[in-house]
């Protein structure tokens, strides 16, 4: 499979792009584990363009990660190709449009999943980033904005006709939100379409590695995309390339070595948000630090504390620590529950 002039292994599995989720720290731990391509969080093509520090923040890219995708929000043709400019110089591999937010204060804006209510608007910007930069250019979105307008499967060509390299498709409505089950059969028509010749990433609720094969096997997808289910669980990726390769479900980690990528992944995080490469962590591990509450989200997803007797407690000090020594000292005192030795 190959995007653009870019080659990806049989089967590949895709980072979701997530909101204050996947920033380099979290996406270099999920390339560890094996995933064949990551996407930046959504960045605002307006706040890009006036330079807004934080925004510019998110266009870090490391080699290490790549192949990567700079994702791009707006409302606006000329204001997305002036992004996509300025993204273009971070030297992604990809540029991608978000055309499948849901939130009010995206889509409620005409921007994100609002352009499904605006399609020659949506295709007015996916032409213009096309011609504004030498990079290939990708899309996500959604089936259509509600159950009467699953317009994803005449979209879909009408996006390739604007030059897109690839096409994303989360299986849900705009009204959906993140409720009900994602939906692969439309998934499934666009790419069975034989006009569409552009690879189809499927997306939507793609949790075990069994639901990750059965995904390419059924609906035929180019490449499947995992957001949640990584949330927590980086080694999500490893776990569904052995089971393509063997068809077995083994744990690829222990129980302590999950404990240690999650205290890593913290680590990472506080490196990310709270110091540079040359201050030593220990001389912060008494800190109250913005990499703890990011990594909050991480821990309360993880599975790896699933099952645990008597956890309540000890989840609430974890979810409460404000610094490493405490965290640490809760994380490592948390022993394997007895069944599962
Ligand atoms: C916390 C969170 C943040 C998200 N942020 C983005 C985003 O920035 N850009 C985007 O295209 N989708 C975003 N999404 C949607 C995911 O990329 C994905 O489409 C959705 O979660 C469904 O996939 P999943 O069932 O594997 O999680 C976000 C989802 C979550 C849960």
């Amino acid at each position: 499979m190959k995007i653009s002039n870019i080659e990806f292994p049989d089967k590949p599995l895709f980072l979701a792009p997530m909101e204050d989720v996947t920033d380099p720290a979290f996406r270099l731990l999920c390339k560890r584990f094996g995933v064949d391509m990551v996407y930046t969080e959504f960045i605002s093509a307006d706040a890009l363009i006036r330079s807004v520090k934080r925004t510019e923040q998110k266009l870090t890219i490391y080699d290490e990660e790549r192949p990567v995708a700079i994702q791009l929000y707006g409302r606006e043709a000329d204001a997305m190709a002036e992004a996509a400019r300025i993204a273009a110089e971070a030297c992604p591999e990809f540029i991608d449009l978000n055309f499948g937010c849901p939130v009010k204060k995206v889509a409620g804006k005409g921007a994100g999943a609002g352009l499904l209510r605006d399609i020659p608007k949506m295709l007015q910007i996916t032409s213009e980033v096309v011609k504004a930069v030498n990079l290939p250019v990708t899309v996500k979105t959604r089936l259509g904005w509600d159950e009467d307008s699953k317009v994803i499967v005449e979209l879909a060509e009408r996006l390739q006709d604007c030059g897109i390299a690839a096409l994303a498709i989360h299986g849900r409505t705009r009204s959906q939100m993140y409720k009900g089950d994602a939906d692969w059969t439309l998934i499934g028509e666009v790419k069975n379409n034989p006009r569409m010749h552009i690879p189809i990433i499927g997306n939507g609720d793609v949790t075990t590695a069994e639901r990750a094969a059965e995904c390419f096997d059924r609906y035929g997808v180019d490449a499947v995309m995992v957001g949640r289910a990584a949330i927590g669980r980086p080694w999500v990726f490893a776990e569904m390339k052995q089971y393509f390769q063997t068809g077995e479900i083994h744990p690829v980690l222990t129980f302590e070595e999950q404990k240690n990528i999650l205290k890593e992944h913290i680590i990472a995080s506080v490196r990310w948000l709270d110091i540079d490469d040359n201050t030593a962590i220990e001389s912060v591990s008494n800190q109250r630090l913005k990499g703890i509450i990011h990594s909050r989200r991480h821990l309360a997803a993880t599975p790896v504390f699933k099952g645990i007797p008597n956890f309540k407690e000890t989840r609430i000090a974890m979810l409460r620590a404000e610094n490493l020594d405490e965290l640490f000292r809760i994380i490592d005192s948390v022993r394997e529950p007895e069944h599962s030795l």
